[in-house]
């Protein structure tokens, strides 16, 4: 073997050492576009899979594949969790969503979505909106929570945004004894599409906020909409995200930010966001408990998206979407209540129940297709 045949046959290696529990990858290159992405199915037991797309100025190709298999594997214990029919897939688009988008290299990602043929349904994520997906739409049908006006069920960060807060007030619930959201501290880490609205609520609800956003007109806008509500917010910056003094971190931005180095600095009793992967790693879970800090696993908390974008592929109702989402407030409530009486902690209590009907599922693999749901069409 020649040196350049020895060292594809490594990254090869690699790669599929990477993937050893997902089922397929596929990276998208199409430089008339400079589209550059990557999806991962990590698996389909329930049902094809489905998944946002996010897109950041990863440092290098290692870091997106990274990225996109931790996301995609939470999306597979996120619709078990759930109780979607779903499987578990998310896709990356490397590049600045502030100066490198452009609708032709969404047209290209649809078309690449689409030769999956159904194996993969996708919408917007970190770093994309609901206007990049019209474009994607175009070229395939697997895409999902576009605008109404264009047949989609609409910006799915808006259930996020409310199961956030049931999420909050369930584990006010636990903590405090009472949900009110009122009178107690919240510091919002990334006030984008989700942590926005989360904000506004809070706000909203009476509540007292610190935020934090590396981009200054994010902030800018909740200080408006805070005057707009008679209400004021405390900036903080860089680390004092996690010095500071609260009753809850609310982390909507970045995974991986409940680490060694910040579990040390943290003030609060509880941790509940919307962010995917919060935990850098299960140890990470373990220490939490050990500091007496709850946690609320964020695969549970932020579900109200994929509640709704797999709502709309069984023919979207609202009605049906709002109860789903809210009946997070009781199975976060159940998890809490498991995690204590099993003395562990409580992403591990979340997980068994995911594996648990992931286990169950494979017994009925053999009647559904992998890549197609029948529709409900309930409420017509
Ligand atoms: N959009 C949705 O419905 C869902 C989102 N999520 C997760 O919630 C999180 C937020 O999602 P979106 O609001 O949709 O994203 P977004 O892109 O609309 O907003 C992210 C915000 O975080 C800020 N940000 C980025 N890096 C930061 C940092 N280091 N420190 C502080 N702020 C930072 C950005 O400037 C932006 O304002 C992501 O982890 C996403 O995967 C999870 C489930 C559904
Ligand atoms: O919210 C969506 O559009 C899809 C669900 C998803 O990607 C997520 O929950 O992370």
């Amino acid at each position: 073997m020649n040196a350049m045949k020895a060292q594809e046959a490594s990254v090869e290696l690699t790669v599929l050492e990477k993937m050893q529990e997902h089922e397929q990858i596929v990276f998208c290159n199409d430089p008339s576009t400079g589209l550059k992405a990557i999806i991962a199915i990590h698996n389909t037991t329930l049902g094809p899979a489905l998944g946002g797309c996010r897109m950041r100025p990863y440092a290098s190709m290692d870091e997106a594949l990274e990225d996109v298999l931790r996301l995609s594997k939470g999306m597979t214990y996120k619709c078990a969790a759930a109780d979607v029919d779903f499987g578990g897939g998310k896709a990356v688009i490397i590049g600045d969503p502030l100066t490198d988008k452009t609708p032709a290299m969404f047209r290209a990602f649809g078309q690449f979505v689409d030769s999956l043929n159904g194996r993969f349904y996708t919408g917007t994520d970190m770093g994309t909106s609901t206007e990049d997906f019209v474009h994607a739409s175009r070229e395939t049908n697997c895409i999902v929570g576009i605008p109404e006006a264009y047949g989609g069920s609409g910006d799915s960060s808006v259930p996020t945004a409310l199961g956030v807060i049931y999420g909050l007030k369930a584990t006010n619930k636990t903590i405090f004894g009472s949900e009110d959201l009122s009178g107690k501290t919240y510091i919002i880490q990334g006030l984008g599409k989700v942590g926005f609205k989360v904000a506004e609520q809070l706000l909203e609800a009476g509540a007292d906020l610190y935020v934090n956003d590396i981009n200054l007109s994010s902030i800018k806008a909740i200080q408006e909409r805070a005057k707009q509500l008679g209400r004021n917010v405390d900036v903080v910056s860089g680390d004092e995200v996690y010095t500071t003094a609260a009753d809850v971190f609310v982390p909507c931005a970045l995974g991986g930010i409940i680490n060694d180095v910040t579990i040390d600095q943290l003030k609060v009793k509880a941790v509940v966001g919307s962010a995917n992967n919060q935990l850098l790693t299960e140890k990470h879970g373990q220490m939490l408990k050990q500091k007496g800090i709850l946690f609320a696993p964020d695969y549970m908390v932020n579900a109200g998206g994929l509640i709704q974008v797999a709502d709309e592929l069984y023919g979207y109702n609202k009605e049906r979407v709002l109860k789903k989402t809210k009946s997070i407030y009781d199975s976060l409530l159940e998890v809490y209540k498991q995690a204590r009486l099993d003395d562990i902690t409580t992403i591990q209590a979340a997980n068994r129940l995911c594996e648990k009907r992931l286990e169950d599922g494979k017994r009925l693999n053999s009647f559904f297709s992998h890549t197609r749901r029948p529709k409900w069409n309930i409420g017509k």
